[in-house]
């Protein structure tokens, strides 16, 4: 797999949170935002006209509160929600989710390593600090849905979700790719679990960067190797960006 190349004035670039932005921690509250993601976030927001945008499976509050102040537009819950750059936002209507919460409550309260979220439309069963739990887990969950063709199983790293079926992250990343300021730009997307192999999936047949983060399986062409090569990797796009086109060498016409 290759290094990203350098971003383009004209790219749209769409960034996964966990695992991409901030390093994983042993609970989903446990984050740490890096001093000066934020900052540069928000440079690159303005450096790009706008076409910067988070797409993950938190909530898009949880992506807020982290990201306080910048409001970024983003997908939220693998594009159960949407905020768009003028901060319109559109989220479908909440399946009923008290079996699945139960379920997942039942098996947690029985083993106290396991961890419940409860978001608008999904419910996520973490076993990161239980991993031998891995196939109870799948199996509890896959059973609380059989036969329910309106909700689908994710597996991301260490959690199981249930959400609504018929939304993932490549499908909010093509609704932006249809609105401004992201319509006509470079796709470029970088995420590192299994979960955003549907967005590497829309922006590589467009002529995008499709970028994984971390080891393992992927459709991306390119890969970074943890989530402080990726603030090092735009770090340097926002400077290069900030200092203008590239003089013409000698010799070659403006
Ligand atoms: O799409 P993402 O932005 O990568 O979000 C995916 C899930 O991230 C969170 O869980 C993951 O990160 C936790 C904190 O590092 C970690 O403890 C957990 O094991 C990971 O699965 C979040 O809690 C989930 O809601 C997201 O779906």
């Amino acid at each position: 797999m290759l290094t990203p190349p350098r971003l383009t004035p004209d790219a749209a670039l769409f960034l996964d949170f966990d695992g991409t932005l901030v390093a994983l921690a042993e609970t989903p509250e446990a984050i740490e935002i890096p001093p000066a993601l934020v900052a540069l976030l928000g440079d690159l927001h303005d450096l790009l006209g706008g076409a910067v945008a988070v797409v993950s499976g938190r909530q898009i509050d949880s992506i807020d509160r982290y990201l306080a102040p910048l409001r970024l537009p983003a997908a939220g819950e693998h594009g159960v929600q949407r905020r768009d750059a003028e901060g319109h936002m559109q989220e479908q209507r909440p399946p009923d989710l008290v079996a699945v919460l139960d379920a997942a409550n039942e098996l947690a309260g029985a083993h106290p390593g396991l961890l419940v979220e409860r978001k608008h439309a999904a419910i996520a069963l973490h076993y990161r600090l239980a991993p031998d739990l891995e196939a109870v887990c799948r199996e509890t969950m896959s059973r609380v849905i059989a036969g329910q063709p309106q909700f689908e199983l994710l597996h991301g790293k260490f959690v199981f979700e249930v959400k609504p079926a018929g939304v993932n992250k490549g499908i909010a990343i093509d609704a932006f790719l249809r609105e401004a300021p992201f319509a006509g730009r470079m796709p470029v997307f970088a995420g590192d679990d299994t979960t955003d192999e549907t967005g590497f999936a829309v922006v590589q047949p467009r002529g995008g960067v499709a970028i994984k983060v971390g080891s393992g399986p992927s459709l991306a062409v390119h890969r970074l190797e943890s989530p402080r090569a990726v603030f090092e990797w735009l770090l340097q796009a926002r400077d290069l960006l900030a200092a203008g086109p590239r003089p013409a060498a000698e010799g070659t016409p403006a």
